[in-house]
């Protein structure tokens, strides 16, 4: 039997039609793996082809993480073929969410590393967990890995271009009230009231008339979104090279490691 990973639904209460919830369900952490991001990729195409469909809703159902980013399992130890198989995975849950044409809301119940962060900075608006044991940002150098120019290009488009310089240089992991000062995450709230405060947000959202929002949206995604899909196969070689590289392997066995430790 194939995994449910995440269940999306229309639902239709207090009022609020049209609006699906994606809840990630993949344990421990969501890590994103090949197959989260595909299940991801194709509930989010049903959606967008669904005319009744108008806003997602993108939250966890794993306690304290909202995900752990990309799963490092999928790119350490493995093939090549495997690792191009994974980030044409990446490249597309990126596209298909900073393009999508619905109002998109990051609901983030829990921390929020690396891919799970740039999950998140695809979405129109985040809110996220007023609690300090949570932490959201672009930590790759930490890994010793580098985020790729769209990882940069998300966050310097959501923080703007000091910020970024400080944040990627340095993998910064923000607590949330730190996330908010920066402009990552847009609103706090206690934890037990995240969701009902995206399905607030979401009738704000809702208010404005689609087709007006989605040309101003993609008015202004646009330049990012073709600067990858100008370059799509040259950053899967660029990606295989550098994790296939002895040095960046260890660096990633080290992480593993030191993550397995901690745990300990
Ligand atoms: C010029 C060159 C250009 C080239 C371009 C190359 C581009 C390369 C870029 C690649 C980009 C990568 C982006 C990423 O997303 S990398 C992933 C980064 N993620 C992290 O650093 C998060 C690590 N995890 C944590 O910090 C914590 O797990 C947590 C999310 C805060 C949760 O903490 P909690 O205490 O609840 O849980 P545990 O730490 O005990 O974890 C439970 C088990 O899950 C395993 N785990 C955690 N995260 C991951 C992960 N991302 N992938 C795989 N596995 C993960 C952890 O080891 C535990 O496993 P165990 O139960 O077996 O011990």
């Amino acid at each position: 039997a194939t995994k449910m990973a995440l269940r999306a639904g229309l639902r239709s209460k207090r009022g609020l039609t049209g609006v699906a919830v994606m809840r990630m369900q993949s344990p421990p952490v969501n890590s994103l793996n090949l197959e989260l991001l595909t299940d991801i990729c194709i509930a989010l195409e049903k959606l967008e082809m669904d005319k009744s469909c108008r806003g997602l809703i993108i939250t966890s159902n794993q306690p304290k993480v909202f995900s752990a980013g990309l799963d490092i399992l999928e790119m350490y130890g493995k093939s090549p073929e495997h690792c191009g198989e994974f980030w044409k995975a990446v490249q597309e849950m990126w596209l298909k969410f900073y393009g999508s044409n619905l109002v998109t809301i990051a609901a983030i119940n829990g921390s929020s590393p690396a891919g799970g962060c740039l999950m998140a900075m695809t979405c129109d608006y985040r809110i996220m967990a007023d609690n300090p044991r949570y932490s959201i940002g672009l930590n790759e150098t930490q890994l010793g890995i580098v985020a790729p120019f769209w990882f940069k290009d998300t966050l310097m488009n959501t923080v703007g271009h000091r910020t970024t310089e400080m944040a990627l240089e340095l993998g910064l992991l923000y607590s949330p009230a730190e996330a908010l000062k920066i402009g990552m995450v847009d609103q706090l709230v206690p934890e037990d009231q995240v969701l009902t405060t995206a399905t607030e947000a979401m009738t704000k959202w809702l208010a404005i008339p689609d087709h007006a929002r989605q040309i101003t949206k993609s008015m202004i995604r646009k330049p990012t979104i073709d600067k990858l899909m100008s370059n799509r196969e040259d950053d899967v070689k660029n990606f295989v090279k550098f994790i296939s590289k002895d040095s960046i392997q260890k660096s990633l066995g080290v992480y593993l490691e030191m993550l397995k430790k901690r745990k300990a």
